[in-house]
């Protein structure tokens, strides 16, 4: 089990569920299903669809910026998470280990880190 699994809390919650309906839609019926369809129908078509909406949430925030659309941007946002889940579901992984990557980053300074990379040039 993960570390983020470990925690508890509504968000994590709805992560959980949404990892565990993701896992049980794959060899689900298409026809009954979009998660299923899109497993189906294979990572190409996945991450087709993050693409998409990355670029959704990219148009909504600069509407959002001006002012206007703001439930339009979270909704953005929710399908964008919710392609980017599908294919980490695709690939046998999940939100767990994303949220163990955050976790491990808690505290250091993403300035810090950049630095401290190898063959660094700034
Ligand atoms: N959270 C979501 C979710 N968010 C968005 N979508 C769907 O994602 C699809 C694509 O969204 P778009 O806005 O891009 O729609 P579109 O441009 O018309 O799509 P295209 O056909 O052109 O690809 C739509 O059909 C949305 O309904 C979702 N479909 C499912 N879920 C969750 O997944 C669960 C399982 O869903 P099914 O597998 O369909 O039972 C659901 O109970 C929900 O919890």
């Amino acid at each position: 089990m993960s570390k983020a699994s470990d925690n508890s809390g509504p968000a994590l919650d709805v992560l959980q569920q949404l990892d565990a309906t993701l896992a049980g839609r794959k060899g689900g019926d298409p026809a009954e299903s979009y998660v299923a369809s899109l497993h189906h129908k294979g990572l190409n078509k996945i991450l087709e669809k993050v693409g998409e909406e990355a670029t959704e949430v990219i148009l909504a925030a600069k509407d959002a910026e001006g002012g206007k659309g703001r439930d339009a941007l979270v909704g953005e946002v929710a399908d964008l998470w919710f392609h980017s889940l599908v294919m980490l579901s695709h690939l046998d992984l999940s939100s767990a280990d994303v949220l163990d990557c955050l976790q491990q980053r808690f505290g250091l300074s993403g300035l810090a880190e950049k630095a401290a990379r190898p063959h660094n040039d700034q």
